[in-house]
């Protein structure tokens, strides 16, 4: 790269001859300035200068990335201070990581988990950045060919847990499908959660992690052989199709039919599904049925796009690259083969699956969390105000400390729920588990909320803006509440919580 000296970039300071140096580094702006989203008048102000200071105060480091292509040197026996990150690597910024993967000691992972997470992380950073800024901000879904290689890389199958269905396969790092637990599975929904574009996350199969468990757990074998391996090559998508327009956490009410015919070899489905993730781009629909009265009316059923099947976009507060659907099921003739568990058993396949669902929810929104207050470390340290950084502000530590502990807090019970998982079967999981993970879940949407309101107070109006240093804030802040009612509303998982309880609370227990 040619070096200049800083004596010979301050000769280029006029609107038509624009050198500055941003962080070492020698940049050409003259022909770029007319196209400046901060304007050509900022540039001219700051021509032949060393504007390292002032862009850091108004953009982010990936900008100098994107735009490398108006390097044109760097100063002469000067380095850059800025050290970008290698793809796969993990973040120094305090607390960005877990603890655990700081080398610190953990009672839960090991080696495998630690490589396990960087090579996961190394498949994110270069398979998946690329394509998230980029999908999610067009609100289109992820690129068919993303969701090949996530299948090629095994790691559909990876998210959805430990067991059979890993069996044979190669997956990353060389971990070994028999050593494969909750805690490879729970690192691989942190770091798909891991870009702070919440929509395009949600657009990476995550229906297929509500929707392909039923079949892997309660499908006939048919249904197993001919389904299971197009999905995890992602060939196919598959979603999880329960909430209807005028039922969500209460599942009980739920009204889409499904009528045997009188030769008893179909059923014959109508109703609607809203809400439904990924169920715009899905081919395939697990989906809860009434086919009789009561809570034991009502089924799963694999249902196949086809005659009968549409799916609208729903406008959400996110993005449609999460594929949220409005779905229509109009006289669907679906064979009686495709009953997922036994007929009128399908409040239990609900029920059983939630748990996963809830799980996997918290990882996610971990690791979201995360990412927000290594954003929010790194703006209050080099954002100046009152001519200091925002950090030399008690008030600022206290938001960050506060975050912090919050986040910490939730890790630590899902670290221990994750570990009571990897020493109980799925039913085990199911009986004793549900009331813990809907505390939990209930408990991490509080976290993420308090997250999200401190972290738009550090960041003032960046934080509601779309675009620039703020984006990852303004995404996080408008899309937190997701949580909070998908997979079940806060209010229903507390009560889910006490209720489990008080189905053990001992009948001799006095004050
Ligand atoms: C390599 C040099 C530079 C490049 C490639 C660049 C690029 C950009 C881009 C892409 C944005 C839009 C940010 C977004 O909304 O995501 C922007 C905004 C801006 N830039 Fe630059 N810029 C450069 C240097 C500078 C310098 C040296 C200054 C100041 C002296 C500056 C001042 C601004 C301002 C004031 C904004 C608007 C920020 C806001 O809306 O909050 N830029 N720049």
């Amino acid at each position: 790269m040619k070096e200049y000296s800083r004596q010979e970039v301050a000769k280029h300071n006029k609107p038509d001859d624009l050198w500055v140096i941003i962080d070492a580094q020698v940049y050409n702006l003259t022909d770029f300035a007319d196209a400046h989203p901060g304007s050509a008048l900022v540039l001219h102000k700051v021509a032949g200068t060393d504007a390292t200071e002032q862009f850091f105060a108004l953009h982010r480091h990936e900008i100098l990335r994107k735009y490398s292509r108006l390097v044109i040197g760097k100063i002469a026996s000067e380095s850059p201070l800025l050290s970008i990150p290698p793809p796969g690597s993990f973040s120094k910024v305090p607390y960005a990581e877990s603890l655990a993967i700081l080398d610190k000691p953990s009672p839960f992972y090991t080696q495998s988990h630690l490589k396990w997470k960087a090579a996961v992380r190394h498949f994110c950073d270069t398979v998946l950045a690329p394509d998230a800024e980029q999908y999610s901000n067009l609100g289109k879904i992820p690129d068919k060919e993303v969701l090949l290689k996530i299948g090629s890389a095994n790691l559909h199958a990876c998210r959805l847990g430990p067991g059979d269905h890993l069996k044979g396969l190669t997956l990353l790092a060389g971990v070994k499908p028999e050593e494969f637990d909750y805690f490879h599975e729970a690192i691989a929904h942190e770091e798909f959660s891991r870009y702070g574009i919440y929509c395009y996350a949600e657009g990476l199969a995550s229906g297929m992690m509500i929707g392909a468990p039923p079949v892997m757990k309660f499908g006939p074998a048919w249904m197993k052989q001919q389904v299971l391996p197009k999905l995890f090559s992602g060939e196919k998508m598959i979603c999880l199709a329960i909430t209807e327009p005028g039922h969500g956490s209460d599942v009980a009410g739920i009204q889409c039919e499904a009528v045997k015919t009188p030769c008893g070899k179909f059923f014959i489905v109508n109703g609607t599904k809203k809400w439904i993730t990924n169920g715009t781009f899905s081919d395939y629909f697990t989906t809860a049925v009434r086919t009789g009265k009561g809570p034991t009316g009502i089924s799963m059923l694999l249902i196949e796009r086809g005659e009968g099947v549409t799916t609208e976009s729903i406008k959400t507060s996110g993005t449609a690259t999460a594929g949220t659907a409005y779905v229509t099921f109009e006289n669907v003739k679906v064979p009686v083969e495709n009953i997922i568990g036994k007929e009128g058993g399908g409040f239990a396949v609900i029920m059983a699956n939630f748990n996963h669902e809830r799980w996997a929810m918290v990882a996610g929104a971990c690791a979201g969390a995360r990412l927000v207050i290594e954003d929010c470390f790194k703006w209050a340290s080099q954002r100046k105000v009152f001519g200091k950084p925002l950090i030399e502000q008690p008030v600022i530590r206290f938001k960050l400390g506060q975050m912090i502990a919050e986040l910490e807090a939730v890790q630590s019970w899902y670290e221990i729920i994750t570990y009571q998982m990897t020493k109980m079967s799925y039913k085990e999981q199911t009986q004793q588990l549900a009331g813990p993970i809907g505390l939990l879940k209930y408990r991490c949407t509080r976290m993420t909320n308090l997250v999200a309101d401190n972290a738009v107070q550090i960041f003032g109006g960046r934080a509601i803006t779309r675009t620039g240093m703020g984006r990852r804030i303004e995404e996080f802040q408008r899309v937190n509440k997701f949580g909070a009612i998908l997979g079940g509303a806060e209010e229903v998982m507390v009560d889910l919580g006490v209720r489990q309880a008080m189905k053990v609370f001992p009948k001799d227990a006095r004050l």
